[in-house]
């Protein structure tokens, strides 16, 4: 674990209360993410984690609280490009054929105005597409990639923006073990970079040595923030099974939680 850090916030919520048809889904959650720190949001199922990740950008309106970013209250925030985000898994293909390449300079183009990608930005998409190890398969279409594979790729179009902030909402979910290691390696060398982290999490896996931080939700609200629980189910999850709910076949647990 990294030294506590005493940077200035990026991400600061506020007594965030959101409902989503007629349930309370987030009851109060108070979470803050300073500068360089690599912050792990844990739960069962339908604790509100996804929802607190939505709203941070701006996929759910907030019924009470606040959302800053950068320290600028959510409303008037403009400047995306210093934020990459990674949803939940989603496929990066649409139907339209589409190259890894397209689809990671796709990322850039938050940060460019006008005109064609220049030299830079030719070059920071190179960089996030040999981050995740792909390098060999730029020109491939993402039609033919694994699920761990277009997983690195969605985190590649988040990184080519060269984000200050990483916003990711279970990013190894559905990844295979050799992508996951390539994963938490590309992780490790944003983190280095001096890159500030919000992840979605319902195993710390390989990317455990990275977490400063773990804030637990329960039925929205936090009730535990502070270092990663090691073995947190007895701790933080009492009785709280986490299945995934893109697991197609057996119910996979968490690992926090046995
Ligand atoms: N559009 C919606 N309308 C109504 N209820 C919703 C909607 N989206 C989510 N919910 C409910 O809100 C609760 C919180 O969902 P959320 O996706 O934030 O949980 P989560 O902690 O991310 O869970 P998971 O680990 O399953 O992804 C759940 O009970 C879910 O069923």
């Amino acid at each position: 674990m990294s030294t506590p850090v005493t940077g200035e916030a990026v991400i600061t919520i506020s007594g965030a209360t959101a409902t989503l048809g007629a349930r309370p889904v987030l009851r109060g959650v108070d979470l803050t993410v300073r500068r360089g720190e690599v912050v792990a949001l844990l739960g069962a199922n339908g604790s509100g984690k996804s929802t607190t990740i939505r709203a941070l950008i701006g996929q759910v309106t907030l019924t009470g609280g606040s959302i800053d970013l950068f320290g600028t209250p959510k409303k008037r925030f403009r400047d995306w490009a210093r934020i990459g985000y990674v949803p939940q898994r989603t496929t990066a293909s649409s139907g339209v054929p589409a190259t890894i390449r397209e689809v990671v300079t796709s990322g850039r183009l938050s940060r460019r105005r006008f005109g064609w990608p220049n030299k830079a930005d030719k070059a920071a998409v190179e960089r996030a597409i040999d981050l995740v190890g792909l390098a060999d398969r730029a020109g491939d279409s993402v039609s033919a990639l694994s699920g761990g594979q277009h997983q690195r790729v969605l985190i590649a179009r988040a990184l080519a923006s060269e984000p200050e902030l990483l916003i990711m909402d279970e990013p190894m979910a559905g990844v295979d073990l050799a992508s996951q290691e390539i994963l938490a390696a590309t992780l490790r060398e944003q983190v280095a970079g001096g890159t500030s982290v919000l992840l979605v999490l319902h195993e710390l896996g390989p990317l455990e040595p990275l977490i400063d931080r773990a804030v637990v939700l329960r039925d929205g609200c936090v009730v535990h923030d502070g270092p990663p629980p090691e073995a947190v189910g007895q701790h933080a999850l009492p009785g709280h099974d986490h299945v995934h709910p893109h697991a197609a076949d057996e119910p996979l647990r968490t690992g926090l939680l046995t």
